[in-house]
């Protein structure tokens, strides 16, 4: 894929006009002609940075520019034995069609005949999850500064007619300034109306996709809920070893809120983990502005943030753009490319 031509975001005076400048046009990026394509001997691999359900993320440079990026490298045959073609074809859709300070997106996408490759700007404080897993739990202006990226974000992608559906923080990236960058956008999808597939993470399941009933957009405020808790207490408010006695405490709505939270905190969280849909703040008449005018957002500048000028109360430590230090060590795999593709159909979208 051509690398797309991305207009300056910056400044910005106005919120409402800055969603509709950053809208995608999805119709016409979609039929975007690539003009020059890139393969995987374009890149030189360096390390493995991540690891997921369908395969790993590497630090890559590009041999030609010296330039670094992450690369997510998917395995064909596990998409299709686990019938995720859909989603793996609707991640790079919305990758390359996305356009917002917050969000990862897509530089290149190729494939041959054993993976599917996207290569994303590599994002060098690693992960939300690992800072928690180190600081054990954040104090309230990190979550603050945290969730009103996250909040921003969803805004964006909603207004896109997107909705997240994995909210969690090891989909959230620490950039070098100390800002947040949300990555894998596998669920992501453009709904009109309801959508019924039960995916996510079960920690942050919203009840109504437990309970199979169709939803909507409210799900992500859920996990918007469950973020803000998991921030500020270093634990998600549902937690159990069993996935179904996970279920059963969301679907009940009961959990316990950690005596030293802020009276704010405390009260934005219930308004969001709300089982009762017509309660849920973010699915409110007045939408995220519920959440944006709340007295736990007193004192944020919104469009300071989304122009970088609220001061990151954490930065990472980073060496360089190639320092990966803030991520897990993995084992190395090769890749081993087949010397058929038994999936051409299956990928003929791509
Ligand atoms: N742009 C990036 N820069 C740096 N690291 C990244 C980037 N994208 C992903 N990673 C790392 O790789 C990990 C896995 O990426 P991702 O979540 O997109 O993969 P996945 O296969 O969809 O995972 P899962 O099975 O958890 O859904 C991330 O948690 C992160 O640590």
């Amino acid at each position: 894929m051509a690398k797309a031509k991305r207009r300056s975001l910056l400044p910005m005076g106005n919120w409402e006009e800055f969603l509709k400048d950053a809208k995608p046009e999805f119709d016409t990026l979609f039929e975007m002609k690539i003009d020059k394509e890139y393969g995987k001997e374009d890149f030189e691999f360096i390390r493995t940075v991540g690891r997921g359900a369908f395969g790993r993320v590497f630090l890559v440079r590009m041999i030609s520019t010296g330039e670094y990026y992450a690369i997510k490298v998917l395995d064909k045959s596990i998409i299709v034995k686990t019938k995720q073609v859909k989603h793996a074809l609707n991640e790079k859709k919305i990758l390359q069609a996305i356009n917002f300070p917050f969000c990862v997106y897509l530089n290149y996408a190729f494939m041959d005949n054993s993976y599917l490759y996207f290569a994303l700007p590599f994002i060098v404080g690693g992960e939300m999850f690992n800072l928690l897993r180190k600081l054990r739990k954040f104090d309230e202006p990190l979550v603050r500064f945290y969730a009103a990226q996250i909040l921003l974000t969803f805004e964006y992608l909603h207004y896109c007619n997107l909705i997240f559906r994995d909210l969690k923080p090891e989909n959230i990236l620490i950039d070098q300034t100390g800002y947040l960058k949300l990555t894998d956008f596998g669920f992501c999808k453009i709904i009109q109306g309801r959508t019924y597939t039960l995916c996510g993470t079960p920690e942050y399941l919203a009840p109504e996709i437990i309970l199979n009933k169709g939803y909507g957009m409210s799900v992500d405020w859920w996990t918007f809920g469950v973020l803000m808790y998991e921030m500020a207490s270093g634990m998600a408010p549902f937690h159990a070893r069993e996935p179904m006695k996970i279920y059963e405490k969301v679907v009940s709505g009961k959990y316990s809120m950690p005596k030293h939270f802020s009276s704010d905190l405390a009260d934005l969280i219930s308004n969001l983990l709300q089982v009762d849909l017509s309660k849920r703040y973010g699915n409110l008449k007045n939408g995220s502005n519920d959440i944006k005018e709340h007295p736990f957002y007193k004192d944020m500048n919104w469009l300071s943030l989304v122009n970088y000028k609220v001061q990151p109360p954490y930065v990472p430590v980073v060496t360089g753009a190639s320092d990966t230090s803030n991520f897990d060590k993995y084992k190395e795999v090769s890749l081993e490319i087949s010397s058929k593709d038994h999936y051409t159909k299956d990928f003929e979208d791509f």
